[in-house]
């Protein structure tokens, strides 16, 4: 290590604020199609990163997690809301006000493979954002990215090489190497290790704790490797369709997860232990579309432990299942694309694959026991189906069997000492609590 950076290495003060965003919204309106809604990849999202921690973000694919970090250093704009950092609204900035302050927040990628320029050598890549904010002389630049090569563990000859001779742990810390140059406080590790051998991804996470004690850097970990964010995150936010499901101190949250989708998340990671006798939740179906998101809670469609009707409160499970599995099957189809030819068959009052929904009530319904009642909203429901009435299907179904999860977004609520916050009705003190709640599907 030089001289020089460790002089520069900074002590931070942990524990305060350095980053305050208040419901970020960030929309992909990709315009040209009419009529097309939004998609809604950061649906509202608020939260703090203290100075100098790791705060990790997990969720499955596609639930918005490279967006919102990408909006965080205004990579993306904004839909609505605010991004403070150190008390500044970043998402108001531009001109040069905002290419001063991109100096303060880097990013680095998931992929060194393709994120890094082959006509470029490393030297090039590393010094082209101090060339870009005009940084000192050339010969002090130059001096720079030797100091960087050395502090990332390369080596100062590997100045003129290109990306393509080294192995994609050094290409990584060359992606690393760039992000650092310009001395930010605040870096977007996007997936920094998943396409990394797991030998080699052990040495980068030991670099990026390294680095960070080294320069008091500030990271937002995006990953969906649960047991790397356990490893390396103070705490973490759980995402699912541009919301934060729950947000707290990583320990307590894999120890005793309080959100309904944190319970199914990381009931889902592999026991290590095959004797262990641990509840595996399974999830159903998929997340609705992000131009679509039901308006009530996000996971409203999946949840196990979805709020039922006061009137079904001693209902079966294995009959609400169905009744949740059959309102699932008539959302994924208005969600399919009718093909033209579909459509035309549909007119001409012809067979389509879209109109066997009295196999599907039968399959789902055939085998149990329910009462006229339930019966009689559920062949409402197929008959409106049958005349091409889906809309008028699932209001039916929604009117009847649909909860607050359904109709009202859930506040955070505070659930443990220590600031945890989780998204969820159940949370309030006229439901079960989630973590002492049976899911259905388990009974
Ligand atoms: N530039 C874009 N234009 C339109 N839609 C986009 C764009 N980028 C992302 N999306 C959509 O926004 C949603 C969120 O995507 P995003 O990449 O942020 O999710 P993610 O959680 O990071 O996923 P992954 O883990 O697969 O990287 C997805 O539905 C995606 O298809």
């Amino acid at each position: 290590m030089s001289e020089q950076v460790q002089q520069e290495s900074v002590s931070v003060a942990t524990g305060e604020t350095l980053v305050e965003v208040n419901d970020l919204k960030t929309y992909y309106d990709e315009g040209g199609i009419v009529d097309s809604n939004p998609v809604k990849a950061v649906d509202g999202v608020d939260f703090e990163i203290k100075r100098g921690e790791t705060l990790g973000l997990v969720g499955e694919s596609g639930c918005g997690k490279t967006t919102l970090g990408r909006t965080l250093i205004q990579l993306e704009d904004s839909t609505s809301g605010e991004v403070l950092f150190d008390g500044t609204d970043v998402t108001e900035l531009s001109g040069k006000e905002l290419k001063d302050w991109r100096r303060n927040s880097q990013m680095v990628f998931q992929d060194p493979e393709s994120s890094l320029n082959d006509r470029m050598t490393i030297g090039e890549i590393v010094r082209e954002p101090l060339d870009v904010h005009d940084w000192n002389t050339p010969q002090e630049r130059r001096e720079r990215v030797r100091e960087l090569l050395d502090v990332v563990g390369l080596q100062p000859q590997h100045y003129y090489r290109y990306p393509h001779q080294f192995s994609g742990g050094q290409r990584q810390r060359i992606g690393i190497a760039r992000a650092l140059a310009l001395e930010p406080e605040f870096v977007v590790l996007d997936e920094p290790v998943s396409a990394l051998d797991v030998s080699v991804q052990a040495q980068i996470l030991n670099l990026l704790e390294d680095l960070q004690d080294e320069f008091g850097l500030t990271y937002l970990f995006i990953a969906h490797d649960l047991s790397v964010v356990r490893h390396i995150c103070d705490r973490v936010a759980v995402m699912y369709l541009g919301n934060i499901m729950e947000l707290g101190d990583t320990e307590e949250l894999f120890e005793n997860p309080k959100n309904p989708y944190t319970h199914s998340l990381l009931s889902a990671i592999p026991e290590p232990d095959p004797k262990a006798n641990k509840e595996r939740i399974t999830l159903r179906g998929t997340p609705p579309s992000p131009r679509d998101p039901p308006k009530g809670c996000p996971f409203t469609t999946r949840c196990p432990m979805k709020i039922r009707p006061e009137k079904y409160q001693d209902m079966d499970s294995d009959v609400w299942v169905a009744i949740e599995v059959f309102r699932e099957v008539l959302r994924e189809r208005s969600r399919a694309d009718k093909s033209l030819t579909e459509q035309a068959k549909e007119l001409l009052g012809m067979e389509t694959r879209f109109s066997d929904i009295g196999e599907i009530k039968h399959e789902l319904f055939g085998d149990l026991d329910i009462s006229g009642e339930v019966e009689r909203y559920v062949d409402e429901a197929a008959d409106h189906v049958e005349n091409n009435d889906e809309a008028e299907a699932r209001r039916v179904l929604r009117e009847e069997f649909g909860s607050i999860c359904d109709y009202e977004k859930p506040d955070d609520y505070v659930v443990s000492d220590t600031g945890r916050v989780s998204h969820c009705h159940r949370h309030k003190s006229e439901y079960t609590e989630p973590d002492e709640f049976v899911p259905y599907t388990e009974r």
